[in-house]
């Protein structure tokens, strides 16, 4: 192995399993080693940059609005791969997240085709919830062929459930994931040197090669189902529209998705916006993003986040400076955008009152600093 070529770790998993959470954690954990992160957000606002930026500074960079996989060609991705492996930035290992939606094996193959002298991929690491696992494979299928080419699996989030069917999980996942490593963790609390120390290269070659993950091998194309089921064209489901040129996209997790990123100026009403969340419809599974209640709480931002059926507020003070917005993105299968738009426009309060007793139906939704740490069941 060449000393100086930086190992390029893909961190993938379906939308919500706590990719941007592990990664925060390998930040917090990293040591003495120097991370670089390429963050690829699905929406056109980049939560997932803005919540690791802070911690990286000028090694963060981020790809937004669609999914990597769907780039035309490698060379975006070459670009920013060239700016983190500059011998000047002095990196260690560069980590890109990608997003929830995104085909793991187009991002290997293009690292695998990268040119770049200064980095080797390093391994795929694939984050599963414990708690949706079961729901995302009925919905999904080609997620088992996600576990299949990667190198280590997290079973993520094993505070949500019970001991057994924790259990239950990772022995479903060790059957898929063939030779990977598979283990548990919460709040992606990973062993930062399992995740870095991961085969050396020469193995790694042999192990996934170009043949592989070929486009037409059966075993990586999860079957003919059409993605396109629910009625939208591809143009309409790829975020960035540069699916169309791919015609084999048709099989991406990402084509039966769309994506609604929401900004509004005015703070958002807390009664109107808990009314939207707690009636929200089925398929939109992953909102994040940050809220201004305005008057109701002027001191605190308010991260949220939705998982399938699971909500959660984490209320943080703003910053001096820090502009007061609202930034959601929602990402939905089969679910009406323009109507969720308008939804969102009319909880916005343009004279907000203190309605601090409006606040409750927010701070159901809080969690507790030690819950984090605590029991495995919720
Ligand atoms: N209970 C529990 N919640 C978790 C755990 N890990 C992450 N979360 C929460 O799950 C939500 C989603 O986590 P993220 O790390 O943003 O997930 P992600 O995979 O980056 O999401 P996308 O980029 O949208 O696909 C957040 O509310 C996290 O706090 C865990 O182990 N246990």
């Amino acid at each position: 192995m060449n000393k100086q070529q930086i190992p390029v770790v893909v961190l993938a998993g379906f939308l919500g399993s706590g990719k941007t959470t592990l990664l925060n954690h390998l930040l917090h954990r990293s040591g003495g080693s120097r991370i670089g992160a390429i963050v690829n957000d699905f929406g056109s606002i980049e939560i997932d940059a803005m919540s690791v930026a802070g911690q990286l500074g000028d090694s963060t960079v981020s790809l937004g609005n669609g999914c990597l996989c769907c780039a035309v060609d490698a060379s975006e991705l070459d670009e920013y791969l060239e700016r983190l492996a500059r011998p000047a930035a002095g990196i260690d290992v560069i980590v890109i997240e990608a997003s929830g939606l995104a085909e793991p094996q187009e991002l290997v193959k293009m690292l695998l085709a990268s040119e770049n002298p200064h980095i080797v991929y390093g391994g795929l690491v694939e984050v599963v919830d414990a708690a949706e696992f079961e729901a995302t494979r009925e919905r999904h299928p080609e997620v088992d062929r996600h576990l299949g080419i990667a190198d280590l699996v997290v079973v993520n989030k094993a505070d949500r459930v019970p001991a057994e069917e924790r259990e239950r999980v990772v022995r479903a996942v060790r059957g898929l994931a063939g030779r990977a490593a598979v283990v548990a963790a919460s709040y992606g609390r990973v062993d930062v040197e399992l995740f870095f120390d991961r085969a050396p290269v020469g193995e790694r070659v042999g192990q996934l090669s170009f043949d592989d993950l070929r486009e037409d091998d059966p075993d990586m194309r999860g079957g003919d189902r059409d993605m396109s089921q629910d009625g939208h064209s591809e143009t309409e489901a790829c975020a960035d529209g540069r699916c169309a040129h791919h015609d084999h996209h048709h099989d991406h997790l990402h084509t039966a998705y769309e994506s609604l990123a929401f900004t509004s100026e005015a703070p958002m009403g807390p009664r109107p916006l808990m009314a939207l969340l707690d009636s929200r419809p089925e398929g939109l599974y992953r909102i994040k993003g940050y809220v201004d209640f305005g008057a109701a709480d002027p001191r605190n931002r308010y991260e949220v986040h939705a998982v399938g059926r699971f909500l959660r507020f984490y209320p943080e003070p703003w910053a001096p400076g820090e502009p007061r917005l609202t930034q959601l993105v929602l990402i939905g299968s089969g679910v009406d955008v323009s109507t969720l738009e308008k939804e969102l426009e009319a909880c916005r309060e343009y004279a907000p009152q203190a309605d601090e007793q409006g606040m409750w139906g927010v701070l159901r939704y809080v969690q507790e600093p030690d819950e984090e740490s605590g029991s495995w069941a919720e």
